[in-house]
């Protein structure tokens, strides 16, 4: 049987492979290896872990190894840094087993037949000199991020620029939105806790729930029988700056897997219609299993390109939602990896995020509210795409709305989210109205 650093070794080779994130893999694995609750978290922490710290690890096993990191071959170097991640970071596994196992995974998967003595040798001479290691100076090394996302931080925050990228390297609380259409949140977390589920109500956010200790947590009866979803708090905060009330024509244009669909259908007492579209096929079947989980049936699943224009649907919503694709960099608490994207084709994103909001514009009602939101931290997709917007389309205005607790920004109508300051993903809303008379819903 596979043990939990196997699978992680496993999961973070065949994220390097595919140039993405291994979550779903991951997931997979923990089960297919048939791993418990307790050695499937020690596996995910483990491939969270050299994600999160993998500039860092590899300056201090650079400074160890001879041969330079980037000769070895990968599965060796990815021992390394699991085998050093667990000496540096996580004291409940004693150093010895760390090294063994490291030790025993090389004699079996290297080609080189030196691997195994030269992981043995790297990771116990870094387990000796552990408490003398000299932290680097430099920032993006520190906290691994690379240099030129330092950069783009620095530009916004300045010397907040660190508390930002140590927000970006811990672990959230798993949040959950309470479906109230389906019973209320008190009994939700009695019934959570009975399951063995550490459930706390949001300290600032209503009908919210901070988890732990879930395990696979779409196993648990109250997640099947629908009466909650997963969503950061900052999405439901993009809901609740659009405002959507019962009885409302509502367009997602950009809505799998259907987080702010749900948050809509739920504030608007599922009565009236809220269009929910994707350009992937499959991920419509992700948008009906979770309405349909959810009991949600005024959400609509619709295949439609939010770039392409629609007739039928030009001046009908009464609300539309352009939660556009976008470069992720708000969630790399979530999704650890997204910091070593290539920049390079990033630079488009705003481009194709500015046609989908010119487009879909178009299907707001005069006197409707459009909702522009990304889950990134970079002025350019954010404020930069709605300035382009409504520089051009002058029956648009930005509006105030009102958030729980204090978001600079709310006034004037755009809030940026920042882990470090409010502890919720990092993500971007900007509220505009369409001049006209507005349709009111109480
Ligand atoms: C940020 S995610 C949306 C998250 C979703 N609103 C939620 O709250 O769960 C962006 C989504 O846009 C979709 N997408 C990308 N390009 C699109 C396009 N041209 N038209 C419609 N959807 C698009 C992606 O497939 C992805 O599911």
């Amino acid at each position: 049987m596979m043990g939990a650093r196997t699978v992680a070794l496993q999961a973070l080779l065949a994220g390097e492979k595919q140039g993405a994130w291994p979550d779903g893999f991951l997931k997979k694995a923990i089960r297919s290896a048939g791993l418990d609750s307790r050695d499937g978290a020690l596996c995910t922490r483990l491939v969270f872990g050299v994600l999160q710290n993998r500039r860092l690890l590899d300056f201090y096993l650079a400074g160890l190894s001879k041969t330079p990191l980037e000769k070895l071959e990968l599965p060796v170097l990815e021992l390394l840094r699991l085998g050093a991640y667990q000496i540096l970071f996580l004291d409940r596994v004693p150093d010895h087993a760390a090294v063994n196992e490291a030790v025993g995974e090389a004699r079996k998967r290297a080609r080189n037949p030196r691997a195994a003595g030269m992981v043995n040798g790297i990771l116990r001479s870094l387990s000796r000199q552990k408490e003398e290691l000299v932290p680097p100076e430099d920032l993006g090394v520190g906290y691994s991020h690379p240099d030129w996302l330092v950069e783009a931080f620095r530009a916004r925050l300045g010397e907040e620029t660190e508390a930002l990228l140590a927000a970006n390297n811990t672990q959230p609380a798993t949040c959950a939105q309470v479906n109230t259409c389906k019973g209320d949140t008190l009994s939700l977390i009695d019934d959570l806790r009975g399951a063995g589920v550490t459930a706390e109500p949001h300290p600032w956010l209503s009908d919210c729930l901070l988890l732990e200790d879930t395990g696979d947590l779409e196993r648990l009866d109250a997640f099947q029988e629908g009466r909650f979803y997963i969503q950061d708090a900052a999405a439901r905060l993009a809901v609740w700056a659009a405002d959507p009330r019962p009885g409302m024509e509502v367009l997602d244009a950009c809505a799998a897997p259907g987080g702010k669909s749900f948050t809509a259908a739920i504030a608007m007492g599922n009565r009236g219609r809220v269009v929910s579209c994707d350009i992937h096929p499959h991920k419509i079947a992700l948008l009906q299993t979770g309405a349909a989980r959810l009991g949600l049936d005024c959400v609509v699943p619709q295949l439609q390109d939010g770039k392409s224009c629609k007739e039928e649907w030009l001046d009908s919503f009464d609300l539309v939602l352009a939660d556009v694709p976008c470069s992720g960099l708000g969630i790399i608490r979530k999704k650890p990896d997204i910091r070593y994207k290539d920049p390079k084709p990033l630079a488009r994103l705003p481009e194709i995020q500015g046609e989908i909001l010119a487009n879909v514009a178009r299907y707001v009602k005069p006197g409707g509210v459009l909702l522009y939101a990304t889950c990134t931290l970079l002025r350019e997709e954010n404020e930069g795409v709605v300035e382009d917007f409504l520089a051009k389309r002058k029956d648009f205005t930005l509006e105030p709305f009102s958030l729980p607790g204090r978001f600079a920004g709310a006034e004037e109508g755009m809030v940026t989210c920042w882990p470090h300051r409010h502890g919720t993903d990092g993500f971007f809303m900007a509220r505009l109205r369409r001049k006209g008379k507005e349709k009111r819903y109480d």
